[in-house]
């Protein structure tokens, strides 16, 4: 099975956690899009009613539509009952590292208040610690970019402005900010890094998403594993 073949299967997986008359939140990711393709065939076939999705990006949005899927957005729901979101990096605590596509902090607003949110991954996105294979992207406001750099050799991080591919100069992420991706020698305390780094004056939000994330379904050659905090 390859890993385009494992990003399906646990996005079929995760049709289980939805029932009718729920508000979920749509991730952001080649992962989540299958997902919310799946979804909205069940919406199509009649086997789901009165479902509601709150996008965390304009990519989440547009599949939503694209696949038939109501779409609300934050302020007109009293409540996420489920989100769904792929990842970067899971930690064995089931700590997290998101924001490959720089849609972290709608993301975190979104996972952040859900009753459970699920997390997608194939069994390659498994580390001991984060920050072993990923950076940690981090939202900031533009003029700031460089003195944030600059103030991440502080946490040890090695920063790198993200380069737009297709598009000349830094990616704007949605909110009009840049991304610095921040390679860190190792993250030995997920939640505390997380708080430190939205502390530096110019930080919108970080790629750090400790403690959040209450079930993880992991694709894997042996099928979907289950991992829950
Ligand atoms: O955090 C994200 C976007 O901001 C994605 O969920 C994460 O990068 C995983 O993406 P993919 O499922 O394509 O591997």
């Amino acid at each position: 099975m390859d890993v385009e073949e494992l990003k399906k299967l646990v996005a079929r997986e995760a049709l289980k956690f939805i029932e009718d008359d729920m508000v979920i939140g749509l991730g952001t990711g080649s992962t989540t899009a299958y997902f919310i393709r799946y979804l909205g065939q069940m919406i199509e076939r009649g086997q789901l009613e009165d479902v509601y999705g709150v996008p965390t990006s304009h990519q989440a949005r547009l599949l939503a539509l694209e696949h038939g899927i109501p779409v609300v957005s934050l302020d007109e729901v009293d409540a996420i009952d489920v989100a769904v979101d792929g990842a970067d990096e899971v930690d064995p605590s089931l700590n997290l590292i998101k924001g490959r596509g720089a849609a972290l902090t709608m993301e975190k607003i979104i996972e952040y208040r859900a009753g459970t949110f699920v997390v997608l991954v194939d069994e390659g996105k498994l580390v001991e610690y984060l920050g072993k294979k990923m950076p940690v992207p981090i939202e900031v406001i533009p003029a700031a970019w460089k003195a944030i750099k600059e103030e991440l050799e502080i946490f040890n991080a090695r920063a790198e402005l993200r380069m737009g591919i297709r598009k000349d100069g830094p990616v704007v992420t949605e909110n009009g900010n840049f991304i610095l991706d921040a390679w860190f020698e190792r993250i030995d305390d997920p939640l505390d890094m997380e708080i430190e780094l939205n502390t530096i004056p110019g930080v919108v939000e970080n790629g750090i998403f400790a403690d959040i994330a209450d079930i993880v379904l992991v694709g894997t050659r042996d099928g979907v594993k289950r991992l829950e905090r």
